[in-house]
């Protein structure tokens, strides 16, 4: 039996569309969320253009700061202590990668913790791993509404997270420890990845390497979701081999359509949570 599709778009439309209605009934000033990019990167622009677009949908305001690849490191620095500062803006971003010259540590641990809707900065990091309230990264939280939406229980489940970068499989693996899972963290030094993918019920897919990942070393039934998005001659595809996975797995999401949709709906879902925190504003922070 083939696979139920994972539909990532219709479930950020849904997200985005919660998002709005909240935006909405949100009092006195509109939410606000600033982005920054750093040089002319393709990728990224297009995907802070589609950031901007989406705040516009929802009602909120989007900051936009365009700085040029020469930018002295200080210069940048500079900006994000002015965001910080900026009664207007709740959510900071910084698009990623930055140029070499400039220690993206350096700048993420500059930005507020309190308006870090990436969430990656060490103190939401941390908060994430204690169980604390703070932020948790987009891409990792959006990937678990999915997971969620499939299977009803999570508790004991074995779940296999394939990559452990600090923006998608340690957040990941830290959200699924905190669903009861049994957690696995693959990487590239991992010695047989087939046998660890063999037992798992859920698969998350944070790799960077097309079609890593083929339906003869998942196990039957699995919820496999696929975070790569590797920009190939034949167009995009994502780090499993979608056609083989198919007719295997459980439920799987499409590459593109699947998490990187969600990736979006959750920026701006923690957006709106910021702006709620801020302002003292209720927001039903575990109802969408
Ligand atoms: N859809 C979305 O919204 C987003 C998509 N992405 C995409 O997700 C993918 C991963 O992104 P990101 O986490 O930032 O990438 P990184 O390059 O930071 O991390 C990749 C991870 O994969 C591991 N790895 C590399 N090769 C192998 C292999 N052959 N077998 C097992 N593990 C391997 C690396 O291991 P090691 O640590 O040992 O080097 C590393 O932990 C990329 O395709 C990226 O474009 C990323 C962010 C958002
Ligand atoms: N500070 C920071 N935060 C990020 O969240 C961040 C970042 N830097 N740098 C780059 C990565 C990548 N990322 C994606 C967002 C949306 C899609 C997305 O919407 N993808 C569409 C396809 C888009 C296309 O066609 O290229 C899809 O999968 O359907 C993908 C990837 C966020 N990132």
């Amino acid at each position: 039996m083939a696979a139920r599709l994972i539909d990532g778009k219709a479930r950020a439309a849904a997200l985005r569309a919660a998002v709005a209605e909240r935006v909405a009934a949100f009092p006195g000033r509109k939410p606000g969320l600033a982005v920054v990019l750093v040089g002319e990167d393709p990728a990224s622009s297009v995907y802070v253009r589609s950031k901007n677009r989406a705040c516009a949908e929802a009602g909120m305001r989007g900051f936009e700061h365009r700085l040029p690849d020469t930018v002295a490191q200080a210069d940048l620095l500079a900006l994000v202590d002015r965001l910080n500062a900026d009664p207007e803006v709740d959510g900071i971003l910084v698009q990623l990668p930055l140029p070499k010259h400039i220690d993206a540590n350096k700048v993420i641990t500059r930005i507020d913790p309190d308006k870090d809707v990436d969430g990656f900065h060490p103190v939401n990091a941390g908060r994430l791993a204690t169980g604390l309230p703070g932020f948790v990264p987009c891409t990792p939280f959006g990937c678990l509404m999915l997971i969620r939406d499939v299977r009803e229980r999570l508790a004991g489940l074995e779940a296999v997270v394939v990559g452990r970068s600090n923006i998608v499989g340690k957040p990941m693996a830290q959200l699924l420890i905190a669903e009861s899972c049994t957690v696995t963290v693959a990487h590239s030094r991992t010695r047989d990845l087939g046998l660890h993918l063999a037992r798992a019920d859920v698969v998350v897919a944070a790799v960077g390497v097309p079609k890593l990942i083929r339906g003869d070393q998942l196990k039957a039934g699995a919820t496999v979701i696929d975070v790569g998005i590797n920009r190939t001659d034949v167009g995009l595809v994502g780090d499993v081999d979608f056609d083989s996975a198919l007719p295997v797995a459980g439920a799987i999401t499409p590459v593109p359509g699947g998490v990187g949709p969600m990736t979006i709906a959750c920026l701006l879902r923690n957006t709106l949570v910021s702006a709620g925190r801020r302002e003292g504003v209720e927001i039903d922070e575990g109802g969408f």
